[in-house]
């Protein structure tokens, strides 16, 4: 039920692999630790890998009275979490599910699944533009401050994809708040240096070219890497780090534009 939703934040990407659910789930953390209520939803069915990320493996959802309680994070229910994941017996279980069986499931999560009041749902897609993006789109209408996050790699082919993305949103009606570029450079954990192992910079001017705002760079950093599995945000355990910053950066401009009501 998204009903007391204030607003969504969808984290899209065109390729497989660039760090869309590191940057969902630190995304959320972040935003929690910053006080707000978050929900974090993935649907991404064939690899949810939030419940992994978040250290919530061995958890599984139970049906309230209402519909399907999240699993929290925390004792004080500031984040909760819907994965496919907490309805499978095992990590290594896959989705074998045709297009309609798919969908259905993402309209049961979007309409079944009691987030009560939260001040953003962040939701964790598959990577590409498939049904399941069209289903979430057609049921977060409801939605009134709904916009998304676009991720990418500076790779020439993840920048391609992201083309895609945009196009996809544009058809869709879906604001973008922005494009953040993850895996931007190497941080060197001991010295803060940031080596560009791939090119850099293709993300910032594919969004100055589509007119878009760039949300900034997250450099390839050990650190973040180790973070996943432990559900420890980096602004908490990593203060002084650039994934840091640029999460920090993000939520402000999230919450700001929620103040002016400008999803872009
Ligand atoms: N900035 C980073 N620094 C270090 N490791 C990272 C960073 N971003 C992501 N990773 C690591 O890269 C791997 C892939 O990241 P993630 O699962 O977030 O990607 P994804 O785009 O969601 O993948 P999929 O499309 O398969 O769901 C993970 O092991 C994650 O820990
Ligand atoms: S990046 Fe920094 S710590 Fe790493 S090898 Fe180079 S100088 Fe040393």
């Amino acid at each position: 039920m998204l009903e007391g939703v204030k607003r969504v934040i969808l984290v899209l990407s065109g390729k497989g692999g660039v760090g869309k659910s590191t940057v969902s789930t630190q995304l959320a953390l972040t935003l929690k630790e910053k006080g707000y209520k978050v929900g974090l939803l993935d649907i991404d069915l064939c690899g949810p890998s939030v419940p992994y990320l978040l250290n919530l493996e061995n958890q599984s959802v139970h049906q309230g009275p209402h519909g399907w309680i999240p699993v929290y994070l925390d004792k004080e229910q500031r984040l909760g979490v819907m994965s496919i994941g907490f309805l499978l017996n095992s990590r290594n279980d896959a989705v074998v599910w045709r297009g309609p069986k798919k969908t259905s499931m993402i309209k049961q999560f979007l309409e079944d699944v009691c987030w009560q009041d939260l001040d953003f749902l962040v939701i964790d897609t598959p990577p590409g533009t498939s049904d399941e993006h069209i289903t979430v789109m057609e049921n977060l209408r409801q939605v009134p401050q709904c916009s998304a996050v676009l991720v990418t790699t500076p790779q020439q082919v993840a920048i391609e994809d992201v083309r895609k993305e945009i196009t996809f949103c544009n058809k869709t009606g879906i604001p973008i708040f922005g494009i953040v570029e993850n895996m931007s450079g190497y941080e060197c954990p001991n010295c803060s240096e940031c080596t560009n192992i791939f090119s850099s910079g293709g993300g910032q001017s594919l969004a100055e070219y589509a007119k878009i705002p760039y949300l900034g760079s997250i450099p390839i950093d050990p650190r973040v890497g180790s973070l996943a599995g432990e559900g420890k945000a980096a602004i908490k355990e990593l203060p002084e780090s650039k994934t840091s910053k640029v999460f920090t950066d993000l939520v402000t401009q999230l919450t700001e534009s929620s103040k002016n009501g400008d999803m872009k």
